[in-house]
């Protein structure tokens, strides 16, 4: 079974992260919205001299749904399916004033528009089609109703009373986008410095580490490689808990910070092997390689006596023209050949520690 990130609300409706306080989001918006939204009404109304019903019914649309809608939503077993109702009652109820106003362009025309644009800014997917269609759907029942009338002329004080929802509604929005677009521009952020580093050490993850290293050697410039592998480690684990196996990884990585010169790109690879490419020859790097193993030697642990090694292999770059891989294949081998002879050592490669 394949796992998401949604969660099986209690009726079974998968509901995205995001969306499930969507009614908790909507709720000041749309009393905003359509409280500002029933002055123009009111005016054309009060031009048309439009009887008790289409006043009471823009008043309960104004000033009474949008409590209605919070509270059906909060009392709702699934809040984000009862707010996606409301958002196309929301829609219907602006429709259905459009026909009461005799169709008076402007408020029709912002009121249809405003709907829309709450639907799209909502971040459900094809709501806002469905509610163009809730809003057709709307008109056509409330001109039958009304008898279809036209008077679409827009008068100076209907355009002075739209002019609150226009200013007012507008920016309440922008403001709200605006949160939510430094909302996902910090969530990047983030997001691309845990893809850059190591939960467990801060280290460069791997495949950013290789990135750097790969920028150093294709840079030509005399440069090193460190492959530094915690002795084992398997024991340390067994012995003291993984909990303790965690801190002496975090260690190691501090002790390889501490060591390494301006330049450096260190990573962990995985499990207990870090990797450092040093921007010094072969045997510049030697001291580096050797303060890393004695600050691993010397490491000490709050909680538990854990007395630790790494082994190091090491090796310039290979040839022109190989690549990353080859330099790693080499500082393996003479990795491998460190801990043949018997860890806590540096062993650089030599010829026979190259690739063939
Ligand atoms: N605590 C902890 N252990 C890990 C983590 N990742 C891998 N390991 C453990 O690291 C150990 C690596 O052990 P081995 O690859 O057998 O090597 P070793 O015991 O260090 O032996 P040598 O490399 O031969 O010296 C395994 O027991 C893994 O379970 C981690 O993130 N945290």
């Amino acid at each position: 079974m394949t796992r998401t990130n949604h969660r099986e609300d209690g009726d079974g409706t998968d509901v995205p992260p995001h969306l499930r306080n969507l009614h908790r989001r909507t709720y000041p918006m749309r009393t905003l919205g359509m409280g500002l939204a029933v002055l123009p009404v009111l005016v054309v109304l009060h031009e048309l001299d439009t009887g008790w019903p289409a006043w009471a019914w823009t008043l309960f649309c104004s000033l009474v749904w949008p409590h209605v809608a919070w509270l059906r939503a909060r009392h709702s077993r699934v809040p984000y399916r009862a707010e996606l109702t409301n958002f196309m009652i929301d829609s219907a109820m602006a429709a259905s004033l459009a026909p009461i106003m005799h169709f008076n362009l402007l408020p029709s025309a912002m009121l249809v528009t405003l709907a829309t644009a709450d639907k799209i800014n909502a971040g459900v997917r094809g709501l806002w089609s469905r509610s163009l269609l809730g809003m057709l759907v709307a008109i056509l029942v409330t001109s039958v109703l009304t008898g279809f009338q036209l008077d679409i002329a827009t008068s100076t004080p209907v355009l002075l009373a739209c002019l609150p929802l226009m200013v007012i509604h507008t920016l309440a929005v922008s403001v709200t986008s605006y949160r939510l677009v430094r909302k996902v521009q910090k969530q990047n952020l983030r997001l691309d410095d845990l893809s850059r580093h190591d939960a467990l050490t801060g280290l460069l993850s791997r495949g950013h580490w290789q990135e750097q290293a790969t920028t150093l050697l294709v840079a030509g410039a005399p440069a090193s490689l460190l492959l530094v592998d915690v002795d084992l480690f398997k024991s340390i684990n067994d012995h003291h808990g993984h909990a303790t196996g965690d801190d002496v990884l975090r260690g190691i990585a501090d002790a390889i910070r501490a060591a390494v010169p301006d330049g450096s790109h260190a990573g962990r690879l995985g499990g207990d092997e870090f990797a450092v490419a040093v921007p010094l020859a072969l045997t510049d790097s030697r001291h580096v390689a050797e303060d890393i193993r004695a600050r691993v030697e010397a490491l000490q642990l709050d909680d538990a006596p854990v007395q630790c090694s790494v082994s190091i292999g090491m090796a310039e770059p290979p040839l022109a023209g190989t690549g990353l891989r080859a330099w790693m294949e080499s500082a393996d081998r003479a990795l491998y050949r460190a801990k043949a002879a018997g860890r806590n050592r540096i062993q650089a490669a030599t010829p026979d520690s190259l690739p063939a």
